[in-house]
């Protein structure tokens, strides 16, 4: 008996979107299509519904653990989700989020971090915020074979540092340290680049600047790709919602409907019913029954 959930049979087998294919569809203009997933069933989800990158976003510190912040997520804990999120994840490239203070010591202590997602994470690359700050950071990672994804605009671990999520890069002088820093990422090997909480304008420049794919995520359609934490995009998140989401399912109503309808199934008694339950072996009950009256006589 494979207690395994169920895997619905590919029409065709698929193929692995290794970092070759991602830069083949930013060459080729097809959009890049990124979900975070979290543990194995959202990594299955991702899997059958052919996304392009499983993220192992920090953002599982909120989603999924119940921080306040993804400052508080450690790098033993985005382990755990990173190998769920793998076991299931064959398909799409899987990247995991570097949790905040895991790449800001020094760049062996970065190396090692890194190096923990790939092995014990099964993580194929690793994504970090910042800009030129990191740079040598990324230089240092890619030179040892750990693929990089850059991660600019809005960096959710320095939202302390700059009071509050706000959206980057809506003056002349900030759109320009963005449009350097992501050029300086890119010839630091960085493979790709999320683009987070920026003008659109100012993405569309920085995409048709790079030769690798930017990722988006609340900075507009000329982007190579999208982006969107899972709990967003299906309706399960019930906290604060940021302009560039969009619920493309309602799971969260839909659980909500389901447990209020199991507890009245459960306070009526009209659960469990009779195909819920077992039968003793034929015979079993009126032995039983002896042998009650025998140890009681
Ligand atoms: N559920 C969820 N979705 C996310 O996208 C997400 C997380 N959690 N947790 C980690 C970070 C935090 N992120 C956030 C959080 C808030 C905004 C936000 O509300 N931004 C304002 C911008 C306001 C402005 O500067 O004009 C907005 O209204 O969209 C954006 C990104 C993105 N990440
Ligand atoms: C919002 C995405 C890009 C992210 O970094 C996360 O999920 O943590």
């Amino acid at each position: 008996m494979s207690f395994r959930p169920q895997e619905l049979p590919a029409a065709t087998p698929k193929k692995k979107v290794t970092l070759a294919r991602l830069a083949e569809m930013r060459r080729r203009n097809l959009p890049i299509s990124v979900l975070t997933a979290y543990d194995y069933p959202t990594g299955q989800r991702c899997e059958l519904g052919n996304v392009d990158i499983c993220l192992v976003g920090d953002s599982v510190a909120q989603v999924c653990l119940g921080y306040d912040k993804t400052t508080s997520l450690t790098l033993d804990e985005m382990l755990h989700h990173c190998r769920a999120v793998a076991r299931a994840c064959k398909t799409p490239h899987l990247v995991a989020d570097m949790p905040f203070g895991t790449y800001h010591v020094s760049v062996a202590d970065a190396i090692r971090n890194a190096v923990r997602l790939i092995q014990e994470g099964n993580a194929e690359s690793v994504k970090l915020e910042g800009g030129m700050d990191v740079v040598p950071i990324v230089k240092a990672l890619t030179t040892a074979g750990i693929p990089v994804m850059a991660h600019i605009g809005l960096m959710p671990q320095r939202a302390a540092a700059l009071s509050g999520y706000r959206v980057q890069g809506r003056d002349a002088q900030g759109a320009l340290l963005l449009l350097h820093a992501a050029k300086a990422l890119q010839d630091a090997g960085a493979y790709g680049m999320v683009l987070e909480a920026i003008p659109h304008k100012l993405a569309s420049l920085i995409t048709d600047t790079l030769s690798i794919p930017t990722i988006g995520i609340g900075a507009g359609k000329g982007c190579s790709g999208q982006v969107l934490v899972w709990d967003d995009a299906m309706g399960n998140w019930t906290g604060h919602k940021a302009k560039f989401v969009r619920r493309f399912a309602n799971l969260g109503e839909v659980a909500a409907q389901g447990v209020n309808d199991y507890v009245s199934a459960v306070q009526s008694r009209e659960f469990p019913a009779e195909e819920h339950t077992y039968d003793m072996h034929t015979g079993e009950w009126e032995k039983l029954c002896s042998l009650l009256e025998e140890g009681s006589s």
